[in-house]
């Protein structure tokens, strides 16, 4: 069993008699990438900021890297990294003078900055000056910056956020390069469960300031996975040719619906099969449920992501 970095246990947080928190339990243990799903506010910022120190809780306990308590938490404190608010970045200064003025104090190498770069996908960047950097741009040098005191468990509060969707395709791979080239764990959080789908590899979704679900990459993909959708005037048949073809994973839906769970490749042999047997096909073809719909499943579907 891996290592616990963050245990929350039963966090709430009240503001006036507003619950933003509501007994909220999260457990992240080494090398997990955990996406934090809510709509806008659901209560990520204000998990995310009291698990950094910056707002107090009403009740609940936190443990970082094995530590609780006051003393104990602001020393586990120093092994974390975020990026939750618009970074302190010299607008006049490149991307590695950026760096260097942060490592200052930290011996930090020109070879590490260099690597920081590269990591992040900024080395090319060369005398451009941040202010005129994309907001991508600016966000990666951003994580750049907390990278350099080298932490273990790193926070980003909605990486993806206004970026465009390669800039979103590329904050994942980054994100994804932190966990296997640093060994980095990850909170990060987001209101569309989309832009962390093939990042995150636990999720937990809040609404309301309750955890309302968590689960895995892998549960994930089988409550959206892909199936075939098969509509016939003529369920009971195309269940004796589904049978005879070998498939077993597949739910009759209601008197003219089948999914098919099984043999995706194979939708034109399983159509041949049934036009040959006699059954009447009024549709078929491959279908996933999207994401964002079983987001607002969960969520009652009163609210949008
Ligand atoms: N300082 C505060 N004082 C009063 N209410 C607050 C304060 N901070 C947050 N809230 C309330 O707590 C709830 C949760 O806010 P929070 O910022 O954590 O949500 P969020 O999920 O991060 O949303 P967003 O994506 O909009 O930041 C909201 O109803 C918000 O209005």
């Amino acid at each position: 069993m891996s290592e616990t970095i963050l245990k929350a246990t039963n966090i709430s947080k009240i503001y006036g008699k507003h619950k933003a928190l509501d007994k909220v339990s999260i457990e992240i243990k080494r090398g997990m990438i955990y996406g934090l799903i809510g709509e806008n506010g659901a209560g990520k910022s204000t998990f995310i900021r009291t698990i950094m120190g910056l707002i107090t809780i009403d009740e609940g306990d936190i443990e970082l890297f094995g530590e609780t308590g006051m003393k104990g938490l602001q020393q586990a404190r120093r092994k974390m990294g975020q990026s939750i608010e618009t970074p302190a970045l010299y607008p006049d200064l490149t991307s590695r003078e950026n760096l260097q003025v942060q490592a200052a104090n930290g011996g930090v190498s020109e070879r590490e900055i260099d690597d920081l770069l590269r990591l992040m996908n900024i080395s090319n960047t060369g005398k451009k000056k941040v202010k005129n950097f994309s907001l991508g741009m600016r966000q990666r040098l951003a994580i750049a910056s907390t990278l350099i005191t080298n932490p273990e468990f790193l926070i980003l509060d909605e990486p993806t956020n206004g970026l465009d969707p390669s800039g979103i395709v590329e904050m994942r791979e980054i994100i994804q390069r932190l966990v296997t080239e640093r060994g980095i764990t990850v909170l990060l959080s987001s209101h569309l469960l989309d832009e962390l789908s093939q990042v995150a590899t636990h999720y937990g979704i809040l609404h309301d300031g309750n955890l309302i679900s968590e689960l895995s990459r892998e549960e994930l993909a089988s409550v959206t996975r892909q199936y075939i959708e098969l509509e016939t005037t003529e369920v009971q048949q195309a269940v004796v040719v589904l049978d005879e073809l070998g498939i077993r994973d597949y739910e009759v839906i209601n008197g003219t619906e089948i999914n098919i769970y099984d043999q995706l490749d194979d939708v034109a042999n399983i159509n041949r099969s049934l036009v040959l047997a006699n059954v009447n096909v009024t549709r078929i073809g491959t279908t996933r449920q999207k994401l964002e719909d079983y987001f607002l499943q969960l969520t009652g579907g009163t609210t949008h992501a």
